[in-house]
């Protein structure tokens, strides 16, 4: 039987090996043409096939939008099917941008394929919502400890609108006065912690999304957060095109610094298909730099 490794095991060794960037894979529309290739399922295939090819051996960690898959339906599901392979094959981490969320039996059902290992959708992590409650994921989070996995919980999103949802205090349950998003990140921490006293393992299977262009107190998340978690994952969209600057990476996430996934997609994808590879090794620097 093969050995399960933590996921947070694998994300450290990551982070060792290459540094925090994640190429995010999103092959809109606007990007399939700048790269001369068609809106259809063949060119989000070939798109994503030639972003694993230069992030191989170069950045560690990789994050497929599945919806711009999912737009050409079952022949894109295919295609996406075979980045994932490719990925898989380069030993990138590959981080699902699937976003499910339901009651807990249903969602257990969705997260199935992209957690099981030897399924054609296998991926590394995945992301889901909480908006049915955190508990609604746990059975997800179980399932993805068993088989080595990890799952990103949205907690405060990069998107301006969503701040009237996530800044709102909570009035019932244990963390009654928090934010929304203040106890999605204090609820996940609070998951991960008893197991990694007993895992060795420097990060947790669970980890959450709060994205680059956020404020952090605003949010209701202590970003002087004393100890600082760097067991917490923290994938951090909204560098690059939405605004937010790489340099300021310890500025936006304090004590929470130390987990950061740097997540870029159109900011590197325009690069086209000859530009990209530098670029992904210029971003994967600035990365270690601003994180060191
Ligand atoms: O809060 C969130 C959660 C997810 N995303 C996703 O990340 C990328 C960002 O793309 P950029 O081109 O780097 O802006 C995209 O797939 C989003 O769906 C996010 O932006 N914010």
């Amino acid at each position: 039987m093969t050995e399960v490794v933590p996921f947070g095991e694998r994300l450290a060794a990551v982070f060792a090996a290459y540094g925090r960037l994640c190429v995010g894979i999103d092959p809109h529309a606007g990007l399939l043409d700048r790269w001369g290739l068609p809106d259809s399922a063949e060119g989000v295939r070939e798109f994503g096939l030639r972003v694993v090819e230069a992030a191989a051996d170069r950045a560690g960690i990789v994050k497929p939008q599945v919806a711009f898959f999912e737009r050409h339906g079952a022949a894109g599901y295919l295609a996406l099917e075979r980045v994932l392979q490719e990925a898989r094959d380069a030993d990138l981490l590959v981080i699902g941008d699937v976003k499910r969320g339901d009651i807990g039996s249903t969602m257990a059902a969705y997260a199935e394929p992209w957690l099981t290992p030897g399924s054609t959708l296998e991926v590394d992590a995945i992301t889901a919502s909480p908006y049915l409650g955190l508990g609604s994921l746990e059975d997800t989070m179980r399932l993805a400890e068993t088989n080595g996995k990890g799952v990103f919980v949205l907690a405060a999103t990069s998107n301006p609108e969503a701040t009237a949802i996530q800044r709102s205090v909570l009035q019932q349950s244990s963390r009654a006065g928090s934010s929304i998003a203040g106890a999605i990140v204090s609820g996940v921490a609070a998951w991960n912690a008893g197991r990694l006293e007993v895992s060795n393992s420097p990060m947790g299977t669970a980890g959450v999304v709060v994205g680059a262009t956020v404020d952090l107190a605003a949010s209701g998340i202590d970003r002087d957060v004393d100890p600082p978690r760097p067991g917490l994952a923290v994938l951090a969209p909204g560098f690059g095109a939405q605004g937010a600057e790489v340099k300021d990476l310890r500025t936006i996430f304090g004590g929470y610094s130390g987990g950061v996934i740097v997540s870029e997609s159109r900011s590197i994808l325009g690069a086209g298909p000859d530009g990209i590879a530098e670029t992904i090794v210029r971003h994967v620097d600035e990365a270690v730099t601003a994180g060191a």
